[in-house]
């Protein structure tokens, strides 16, 4: 069983003359150990794929399975199995860091001492020592980014979607979020839109291309540029997408 399965995702914004599809019958499997590129032009369609996985937006039709749970039919099950990081900061502002990460554990169902475990790992993973009684409103763009990625991993699930994960950081911190990636890779099915393109190389096993709501290409990082042919990765991601992706 693929441990992430996205099975014809549809999803269509307003009607009539405004309508606008941006998702357009989006499938895929992401396996046990594989990190998993989500590319695409802006308003390609990512982070609303992302957000039907996670069960924030509904999809028109389809279904995303995690870890076998539909995220329709078994939303509580599948949502156990599964690390969102949205786009942006969290939710909760107002909250501090260690009250954002314990409230979380409690939706997760972690019992007292389960949360305290699973707190020293995530302040550890993601580097938030320094400012996990700090309420998340007053945080740099980074450090709220980490706090996102501490909340999206508090339940250690076998499953982790990332909407641009290293958006915001700066160079040692970015080396320090795919250091992180990479260590939980093993175990996980790990899916991350992003725009930058080294960082495919770096840290992904497989890309997955989408340009007006649906996939143009699934291939390795490498298979991408050979199979067009493209001369670099940057060269490939520009033959197959157009410029600014507008759905009609
Ligand atoms: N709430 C919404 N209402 C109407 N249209 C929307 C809404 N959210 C997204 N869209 C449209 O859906 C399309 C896909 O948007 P989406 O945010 O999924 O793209 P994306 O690939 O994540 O882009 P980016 O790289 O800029 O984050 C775009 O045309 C966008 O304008």
């Amino acid at each position: 069983m693929s441990l992430l399965k996205i099975d014809r995702l549809v999803k269509t914004y307003g009607s009539g003359l405004s309508i606008k599809h941006a998702v357009r019958g989006v499938s895929f499997t992401v396996e046990k150990g594989e990190v998993v590129a989500f590319l695409g032009p802006n308003g390609a369609g990512k982070s609303t794929t992302m957000r039907m996985i996670s069960g924030f937006l509904e999809p028109d039709s389809g279904d995303a399975f995690i870890a076998g749970a539909s995220i329709c039919q078994e939303r509580e099950n599948a949502q156990i199995a599964l690390g969102y990081l949205a786009e942006g900061a969290p939710l909760y502002g107002d909250l501090t860091a260690r009250g954002f990460l314990t409230f979380l554990a409690g939706t997760h169902g972690l019992s007292m001492s389960q949360t305290r475990w699973a707190l020293d790992r995530v302040i550890a993973d993601a580097r938030i020592e320094a400012v996990i009684d700090r309420s998340i409103d007053t945080l740099s763009k980074g450090y709220k980014r980490r706090v996102g990625l501490a909340g999206a991993i508090i339940h250690d699930p076998p499953v982790l979607v990332l909407d641009e994960p290293t958006d915001g950081l700066d160079p040692n911190q970015k080396r320090a979020v795919r250091s992180l990636i990479a260590r939980m890779s093993k175990d996980k099915a790990i899916l991350i839109s992003t725009h930058q393109l080294d960082e495919v190389q770096a840290m992904c096993s497989r890309a997955l291309v989408i340009d007006g709501g649906k996939i143009v290409a699934d291939d390795t990082p490498a298979g991408l540029v050979t199979n067009l042919p493209a001369k670099t990765l940057e060269d490939a991601f520009t033959l197959l997408t157009q410029e600014e992706s507008i759905p009609q």
